[in-house]
């Protein structure tokens, strides 16, 4: 997979760079990412990529050619086949749906946005899909751009070491997260639950599942709703709602 990132801060993305599962993917090529500077294309000689907003109002717009000029670079690296995405409040909400529909991409370039946004006429042409990470407004594309590239490399084949798997990811199978416990077994009155302790994997399986199912019923039913559950899935949730006297 090939991500490209057309930024004013490329430095930004370095932070990918820095340690851990992103670090590892790029140092052993499982991605490329390539990034192109909108102010490496300007055609001022103060290297102006932004200007007022026409009709008034606060702060200022990107404009589009040196935008337009950065995307035609990098396509012409990438390849034609390139998907390329704006990162906007006004996007599709990045979830992980999104996850596996942006990883049918094998080269995917994200455009990040400063200041108010970009002009529109650059999103109507040359802009394929819009996609956000939350209802909220960032001072800049990159983070946005990061955190979606963080959630793909996870999905890459040889990403995760063999003892990891994405597919025990939270959200894969829909539901939040099961509690997790490391060495000291007792830390203040406060234990590890004996099930943990033992070597059951079976039981220590059933128990995660239950307590996945358990803590998304609690927080976040609405997802139990998207969810068809199975029988053994019910009695789970059932036993945990029993367990915990509810
Ligand atoms: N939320 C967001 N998900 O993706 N991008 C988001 C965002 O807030 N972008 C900013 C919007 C205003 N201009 C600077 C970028």
């Amino acid at each position: 997979m090939h991500i490209g990132v057309i930024t004013l801060f490329p430095q930004m993305l370095d932070a990918l760079r820095c340690g851990g599962i992103t670090a590892r993917a790029l140092e052993r090529g499982l991605l490329q990412l390539s990034t192109w500077n909108p102010r490496d294309f300007t055609h001022n000689k103060h290297r102006r990529v932004d200007d007022r907003p026409y009709g008034g109002g606060p702060g200022m717009v990107m404009q589009v050619q040196p935008l337009r000029t950065a995307i035609q670079m990098a396509i012409s690296v990438l390849g034609q086949d390139t998907h390329v995405i704006y990162l906007s409040p006004q996007g599709r909400r990045f979830d992980q749906n999104g996850v596996q529909t942006l990883l049918n991409y094998p080269r995917l370039l994200m455009v990040a946005g400063r200041y108010e946004g970009i002009d529109e006429r650059l999103i109507e042409q040359d802009i394929d899909e819009e996609w956000s990470i939350g209802d909220y407004v960032l001072s800049g594309g990159e983070l946005a751009a990061m955190v979606i590239i963080d959630a793909l490399i996870r999905w890459l084949p040889q990403a995760l070491g063999h003892q990891e798997s994405a597919t025990t990811d939270s959200f894969y199978n829909g539901l939040l997260d099961h509690p997790h416990y490391t060495r000291p077994e007792e830390l203040a009155g406060q234990k590890v639950p004996a099930i943990l302790l033992s070597g059951n994997h079976a039981q220590i399986a059933r128990w995660r599942h239950k307590q996945a199912l358990g803590k998304t019923w609690r927080r976040c039913p609405q997802l139990l709703e998207q969810l068809e559950l199975t029988a053994e899935q019910q009695q789970l949730l059932t036993e945990f709602i029993t367990e915990q006297g509810e």
